[in-house]
């Protein structure tokens, strides 16, 4: 049956792109965990599909030295003779035609589709950096999971890029830890992508799709944007619930019971502040899919097993545990903790606000079950 599907889809994007002229330059920006599995998948299908993409991808790489066969290197270089990410996803190789970029402004001037995949805390930055030279009439593709919080109002990051940039921004999200697609494990991912009739109509749902599909990486598209960046914003709070129960000690039921209801909040948030569709979050593999995952298997949930053990920061965890990768959980928690303050709806979201109150106000983690 998918198989079938992509044959068709195949035909279609083939048929597309000879239509469509000039071959199509994509860009990533961003080299981290998920970054360099994203820019793995755009080089494999920008090979495949020549007749559409431009088969060199640049991928940005903020650059950083690091130790490498004995002697300090730059990240680019290494990158660019092994073409293995050795800080950011060991053990891996990405397609030669993947190329590490360290300039942020050309790898933007150059890209007809700008793949976004920097940790949330980073984006407003870059979107600064690079003021003034993204390409006329590109489109951008946002695998951030976060959103932007100002207290009153709370933005999604493809709408921040889209402000910043002009460029207009789907959204791919999914139950995707980088370590298992990078080794090319099935899995699902969801990208809500809906321009207007004001978008380039070269970049159809099609090409989109094309661009990120693969054997391993099966695509559904949607057009709920805000549901689909929601699901991998509001996840990794629960996903620290999760680790929270089984840095307790306490069961598999208990670990559901949070996973249900962290399920419950993030569908009503989506719904009462977006209008999103109720359905995205528990058909999608970008809402209840990714929800599991990341409640067995993410970095979140790691980290708040070890928050639970040691009683450390999250900030100090994410700098032990992680090797220079991000947790996005605990801001995330911390950002929509003051939104939903500021406009009184605390108490509609009690498990968000207990995760809150315990990696940050000092709440006891056994007081987790007593208030959701
Ligand atoms: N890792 C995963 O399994 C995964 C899966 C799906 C989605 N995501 C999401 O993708 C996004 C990116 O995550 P990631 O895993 O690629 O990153 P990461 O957690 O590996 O973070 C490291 C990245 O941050 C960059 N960085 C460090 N300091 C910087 C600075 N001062 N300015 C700019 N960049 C800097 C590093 O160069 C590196 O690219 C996040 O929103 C994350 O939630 C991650
Ligand atoms: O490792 P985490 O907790 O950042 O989660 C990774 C991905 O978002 C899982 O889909």
């Amino acid at each position: 049956m998918a198989s079938k599907a992509f044959s068709k889809l195949n035909a279609l994007t083939s048929t597309l792109g000879k239509a469509a002229g000039k071959p199509i330059r994509i860009g990533v920006m961003g080299s981290g965990n998920w970054g360099t599995a994203i820019a793995k998948i755009c080089g494999e299908n920008a090979r495949e599909h020549p007749e559409i993409f431009d088969t060199q991808v640049h991928m940005w790489m903020y650059e950083e030295t690091v130790p490498y066969q004995g002697e300090q290197r730059k990240l680019t270089e290494i990158f660019n003779s092994t073409h293995e990410n050795v800080k950011y996803l060991r053990g891996v190789r990405c397609p030669s035609n993947v190329y590490a970029n360290p300039d942020v402004r050309d790898v933007s001037s150059r890209s007809d589709i700008l793949v976004w995949v920097v940790p949330h805390q980073f984006v407003e930055r870059i979107c600064h950096q690079i003021n003034g030279s993204v390409k006329s009439g590109s489109v951008a593709i946002s695998c951030i999971k976060g959103v932007s919080v100002q207290e009153e109002s709370v933005s999604l990051f493809s709408d921040v890029i889209q402000k910043h940039t002009g460029m207009y921004c789907g959204v791919l999200s999914g139950a995707n830890i980088a370590n298992e697609v990078a080794r090319e494990k099935f899995c699902e991912t969801t990208i809500g992508y809906d321009p207007d009739d004001t978008v380039n109509p070269r970049f159809t749902p099609e090409v989109i799709s094309a661009l990120f599909y693969r054997p391993y990486f099966r695509v559904q598209m949607v057009k709920d944007v805000a549901g689909v960046a929601l699901g991998g914003a509001l996840k990794n709070i629960v996903a620290v619930g999760a680790g929270i129960v089984d840095g307790l000690g306490l069961g598999d039921n208990t670990k559901s019971a949070v996973m249900r209801i962290g399920l419950m909040e993030m569908q009503n948030f989506g719904h009462v502040f977006f209008n999103c569709d109720r359905l995205t979050m528990v058909e999608q593999s970008c809402g209840v899919a990714d929800l599991i995952t990341s409640c067995l298997g993410g970095r979140n949930h790691h980290c708040a097993v070890a928050f639970v053990q040691t009683r450390k920061p999250m900030h100090v965890l994410e700098k032990e545990l992680l090797n220079g990768q991000k947790l996005q959980g605990a801001a995330t928690a911390k950002e929509v903790h003051a939104f939903l303050r500021h406009h009184n709806r605390v108490h509609e979201f009690p498990l968000f606000t207990a995760i809150y109150r315990i990696v940050y106000e000092g709440m006891p983690p056994e007081d987790l079950i007593n208030v959701i």
